[in-house]
């Protein structure tokens, strides 16, 4: 079993054409790999063809993570081979691979901050003698690959999408015959995916492989010329993502149906929950980004997103808004039901109603080797009573951790699993159910589908906006424009630390967020608090 069929080759292009006619670059046969418990890889075949964009598509736990770990020698297969050009080959460790021509483009960057690009990338070599020489040769691919970045700047200084090249520059420069990209896209704007698109098409157009993992579908649908598609660590099926939709692929991926997330009629909103005045705030972090003068106001029943590149501040005005920063607010610039908090603490501002769910989920959002029910008894216990004279209540506490992995059908083997051994995607829905499941006034939820599959996702989207339907105010700090579009009633963009005035959604094109995204905007003058949007009769048309 498990071979991924093309369903289609149609509209092939010369090079195309070609595909197919030596040894796959790379064929994967049989791979199996079991963790205790668990089959993560279970028989996986598939090939990648010199020159071919090849999608590896799964919900989350599938395995796609594992087989990238097997074919980057970081983790080895129980049984099954990998055949390199025609001959079997043993990827003993990272350094075999990438001697052999495969480069991994890491979803996190482990860039060193103080360090220049040309440190950054030497560092990350294999072999390198002569800097002088790596100059010249990251110059020569940067014009070749049109990236440009300067090789003396420091890393602290450069933008995402810029740190992100550096990854890509290093693995041209170890010449790759198959680049594989876990997640690229989710710290972009939309124009730094369209620049990475070209970057990739051209290598392709070289012969280069190429395997690319996303929960982006349409993203896949607009690069990749095949897909293999995993479920429950077994190839399920294979397609040609150009003739099929982002709809189709996900429920080829789930095995199910998908819905699309039911917005609810308008929605009446009620009094102002969150209300945030003119917050200014220098960052904790030596590179962070400080708040300058940021106005923002939810109320009961709107979902406003908060969009933006990564490092523009998000982080600092999560940390503001859930009273973890070192530096402290301004009086009277956070309230939560009219309640000034900006000298609270994040136990006091839950005590108040309001839940907190950051992006990073290991170490922030959970600790990865407590077990599940610990985790949800750490941000719960006071609110769902999981406590009771300073002893915890072990029959709720496990009852809780229960609900959550069946309501938002977190896969693990049950709520004594540890954080850690969780796919990541079932580690965001384990997370996020906690904090909705507390049934919130207010809540403030960073990246909440991150790395999450399709189906996920949707069930996500489905359950804030439930959520606010019962009146709660919901803030969805995001970079997924898709999101945003999805679930908000309205939207801010933050760049450099400042924020633009809140739109409707319906008022705004993507177009006009991607620039603002980009800081190209003047962000000036941001005085204007959410309910002086455009709204009829205080009601928000849902698009
Ligand atoms: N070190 C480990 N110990 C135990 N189980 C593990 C370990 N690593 C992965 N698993 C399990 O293997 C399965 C496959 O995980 P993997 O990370 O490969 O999935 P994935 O398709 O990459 O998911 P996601 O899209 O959520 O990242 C999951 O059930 C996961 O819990």
């Amino acid at each position: 079993m498990g071979v991924a069929t093309v369903t289609s080759m149609t509209g092939e292009t010369g090079t195309e054409a070609m595909k197919g006619a030596g040894p796959a670059q790379l064929e994967v046969r049989g791979v199996t790999k079991a963790f205790p418990g668990c089959l993560a890889n279970d028989d996986i075949s598939f090939r990648i063809e010199p020159g071919e964009i090849h999608a590896l598509l799964g919900e989350n736990g599938a395995g796609k993570s594992t087989l990238v770990k097997i074919i980057y020698g970081v983790l080895q297969a129980d049984e099954g081979e990998l055949i390199w050009e025609g001959k079997p080959v043993t990827i003993a460790s990272p350094h075999d691979a990438r001697e052999m021509g495969i480069g991994l483009v890491f979803q996190h960057f482990s860039l060193f901050e103080t360090m220049t690009v040309l440190e950054n990338i030497a560092l990350a070599m294999n072999d390198v003698r002569d800097m002088d020489a790596l100059r010249k040769q990251v110059l020569e691919v940067e014009k070749t690959y049109g990236l440009p970045l300067d090789p003396d700047r420091h890393v602290y200084t450069l933008s995402v999408g810029e740190r992100q090249r550096i990854e890509i520059v290093r693995c041209l420069l170890q010449n790759p015959k198959l680049l594989i990209l876990d997640e690229p896209t989710s710290v972009l704007t939309p124009q730094e995916v369209e620049k990475l698109f070209e970057t990739l098409r051209r290598l392709a157009d070289e012969g280069c492989a190429i395997l690319y993992i996303s929960h982006k579908l349409h993203e896949v649908k607009a690069l990749c010329q095949k897909a293999t598609v995993l479920r429950g660590g077994k190839v399920v099926g294979g397609c040609d993502p150009r003739e099929e939709t982002a709809k189709s692929m996900a429920e080829m991926m789930i095995g199910q149906k998908l819905t699309a997330p039911d917005r609810g009629k308008s929605r009446e909103f009620g009094d102002v929950r969150l209300a945030v005045s003119n917050l200014s705030l220098e960052s904790d972090e030596q590179f962070g980004t400080d708040l300058k003068g940021i106005n923002l106001e939810v109320r009961g029943g709107e979902i406003m997103g908060v969009a933006g590149v990564a490092g523009n501040g998000q982080n600092e005005l999560f940390r503001a808004l859930a009273g973890e920063t070192e530096q402290q607010a301004a009086p009277d610039s956070i309230k939560i039901d009219g309640k000034s908090v900006a000298h609270f603490g994040p136990r006091r501002r839950r005590r108040l109603g309001a839940t907190f769910v950051p992006e990073e989920r290991n170490g922030h959002g959970a600790v990865p080797d407590m077990s599940l029910s610990e985790n949800g008894f750490l941000t719960a216990f006071r609110r769902m009573a999981l406590s009771a004279r300073g002893l915890i209540r072990e029959v709720p506490t496990k009852s809780f951790a229960d609900n959550i992995i069946k309501t938002f059908d977190v896969r693990t083997t049950g709520s004594g699993a540890e954080a850690g051994s969780l796919s990541g995607g079932n580690l965001q829905k384990f997370i996020v159910g906690r904090e909705i499941l507390q049934d919130p006034g207010v809540l403030v939820i960073s990246q909440p589908t991150w790395g999450v599959d399709a189906g996920a996702a949707s069930a996500i989207h489905q359950a804030l906006l439930d959520l606010a339907a019962k009146g709660t105010a919901v803030l969805v700090i995001s970079q997924d424009l898709d999101e945003i579009y999805a679930i908000c009633d309205s939207v801010v963009v933050m760049a450099e630390g400042k924020m633009s005035k809140p739109r409707p959604m319906a008022d705004v094109s993507i177009e006009e967020i991607g620039l603002l995204m980009g800081g190209l905007h003047d962000l000036e003058g941001n005085a204007t608090p959410a309910n002086d949007m455009e709204v009829e009769g205080g009601r928000v048309g849902q698009a």
